[in-house]
């Protein structure tokens, strides 16, 4: 497993190289100026370099921000943020007591996360400097649409930072990511970072749980963009109602310029008719209720493992593209990506020039569809709700008249349980080989969550009266293994769920996995031939 980098080391490469200096007055000021409540105890002339939210990471000189949790007050941290040499702390009523016994300078505010974000502006001066913005949310296709826009950014020769689910890049080498969006504290210093490392434009996954907890406050995005909205997440959101309503607030007026909303549904026209933003939509799906669609994707023709399709825009404009991806979504994250380049002000020629010239969204993307041989065709992609598995394996069924299809996959931990046996329905229906097994449980019993998956899928044959069959195999190595003695060289094998990642936590204990590599030791095992892994981009299993 690569070596993990400490809290510490990790942030320092989140932070501004250069210094400056904030004082808790001016905090307070500006607090006070935009209508907040707020007050200093101690030393008002207090200077902070630095800001953060967990005691962990803090460096000396940071105002370590303690705030209300789901498991803790940051304020018990407080003194351990203190003796990594926090110059002060900010909190709220519930932390004051612990925050000012410690003898530093308390910022007390009347809802901590309210305010981080746009503290942490001031404090890095990302309210005055920040890269140009590609903000992108919706349940699927965030990571691939993101690496897709970059592509194209750095085609048209920008230079470009990278926020998400992978990795995390500022212009220098990427580290890999904890969070898809970290917090706000975090995201500031790291567009303070990119701009004095000569980052004009970046991208940045923006996670329904960040918008829920305020974690891209104080950003603003130039362009950003929607997938689409299927189910997920609904242990925090409660309903698909409220899942949106978090995921609409990235339109509003007041963080994007300009949004590109995918209309191919329900949900996406109601996220056209509530955005504030300035407003493009785009529809993936060429049927005639979205031909009022300002962007339309035609013309559609398998190309290679992916597809060319035409862009067909408002004033007449049509832009021809190849992806190199399969699956027909991935034809919908690249006009995604390429409407946003254009929303951006880019020129259509010189866009369909770098186009061309590079075929920038034929981008390889870690553990997104990503093939590891083409006899069996074997594929691990990162499907881990019924939307996203239902896509893949619609787009892997194979040609040769007898041939099968074997889906590995589970259900993660701590997570949405009702995904789960929706998800067994799902392979039940499309594959003809359900191998249920392990995907990342964290603290809860596998066999319980294996249970709950392969009961869906029962469920379903036992209704529909289908021919699939149904096997419960772990450790997930031994269901990958089991997979690759099944297949028959025209059958396709599709490894699906947490497929990018190094390690699974199975009842509290990291243990060392990563798909693509247990597939290609599997398929070898067995006479069959695997493809070189892809060395042009960052790839966490490659680091340590
Ligand atoms: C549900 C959720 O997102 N929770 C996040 C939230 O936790 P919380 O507010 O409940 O914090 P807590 O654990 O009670 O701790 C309270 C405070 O004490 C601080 N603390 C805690 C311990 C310590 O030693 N020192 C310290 O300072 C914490 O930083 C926090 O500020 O704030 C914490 C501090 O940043 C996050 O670590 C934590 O993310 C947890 C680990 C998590 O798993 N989040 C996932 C679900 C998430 O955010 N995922 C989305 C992507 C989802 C997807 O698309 O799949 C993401 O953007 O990554
Ligand atoms: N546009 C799409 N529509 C439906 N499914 C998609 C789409 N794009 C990708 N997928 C599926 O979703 C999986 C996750 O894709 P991706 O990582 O790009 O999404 P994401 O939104 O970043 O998810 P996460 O935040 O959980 O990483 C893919 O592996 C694929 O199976």
């Amino acid at each position: 497993m690569p070596e993990a980098l400490t809290p510490r080391a990790a942030e320092a490469l989140l932070r501004p190289l250069k210094k400056r200096t904030t004082t808790l007055r001016a905090m307070l000021e500006y607090l006070h100026e935009t209508g907040r409540g707020a007050n200093i105890i101690g030393n008002d002339e207090a200077k902070v370099t630095g800001i953060c939210l967990d005691s962990r990471a803090v460096l000396p000189g940071d105002l370590y921000v303690a705030a209300p949790g789901a498991r803790f007050h940051g304020a018990q941290f407080a003194a351990a943020a203190a003796q990594a040499g926090a110059a002060a702390i900010l909190t709220d009523i519930e932390g004051e007591a612990a925050a000012s016994a410690l003898g530093l300078p308390v910022l007390l505010a009347g809802d901590v996360r309210e305010v981080v974000g746009e503290l942490a502006a001031l404090v890095y001066g990302t309210d005055e400097d920040c890269p140009e913005l590609f903000g992108l949310t919706g349940t699927n296709g965030k990571t691939t649409t993101s690496y897709m826009i970059r592509s194209v950014l750095r085609a048209l020769g920008r230079e470009t930072g990278l926020v998400g689910t992978i990795e995390i890049s500022a212009g220098q080498t990427p580290i890999p990511s904890i969070l898809t969006t970290p917090e706000a504290p975090q995201l500031h210093g790291l567009m303070a970072r990119m701009r004095e490392l000569g980052v004009t434009s970046a991208t940045m996954e923006v996670s329904s749980h960040s918008l829920s907890y305020r974690r891209v406050d104080g950003l603003r995005f130039a362009v950003s963009g929607f997938t689409n909205l299927t189910q997920d997440h609904l242990d925090l959101h409660g309903s698909m109602q409220e899942y949106f309503a978090t995921k609409a607030a990235l339109f509003d007026l007041e963080r994007s310029d300009l949004a590109v909303l995918t209309v191919d549904d329900d949900w996406g026209r109601a996220m056209a008719a509530q955005a504030t933003a300035e407003v493009w939509t785009l529809a993936t799906t060429a049927t005639a209720t979205h031909a009022d669609a300002d962007w339309v994707v035609a013309n559609v023709h398998p190309a290679g493992l992916g597809h060319r399709f035409e862009l067909h825009g408002p004033e007449e404009q049509v832009i021809t593209a190849v992806t190199g991806l399969p699956g027909d979504f991935n034809v919908s994250n690249a006009a995604l990506a390429v409407v946003m380049v254009l929303a951006s002000g880019v020129e259509l020629r010189q866009l369909q020039a770098a186009l061309d010239a590079a075929n920038p969204l034929t981008v390889q993307v870690p553990g997104r569809m990503q093939v590891i041989a083409e006899s069996p065709a074997a594929i691990v992609d990162f499907a881990h709700n019924p939307d996203a598995l239902t896509r893949a394996l619609g787009s892997v069924r194979p040609t040769e008249p007898g041939s099968k299809v074997i889906v590995v996959f589970g259900a993660t931990g701590e997570r949405d349980a009702t995904k789960r046996p929706i998800m067994g329905a799902v392979a039940a229906r499309h594959a003809d080989v359900v191998i249920v097994t392990d995907d990342d449980p964290h603290s809860e019993d596998p066999a319980r969550i294996r249970e709950a998956v392969a009961a869906g899928a029962r469920a379903e044959i036992l209704a529909n009266g289908l021919g699939a069959e149904v096997h419960e195999i772990h450790p997930r190595a031994a269901a990958i293994a089991a997979a690759a003695a099944m297949a028959g060289e025209h059958d396709t094998i599709l490894v699906a769920g947490r497929g990018h990642e190094v390690f699974q936590e199975v009842m509290g204990v990291n243990l060392e996995l990563d798909d693509r590599r247990e597939l290609r030791r599997a398929l070898l095992a067995n006479g069959f031939h695997t493809l070189e892994p892809a060395s042009d981009s960052f790839d966490p299993a490659d680091e340590g």
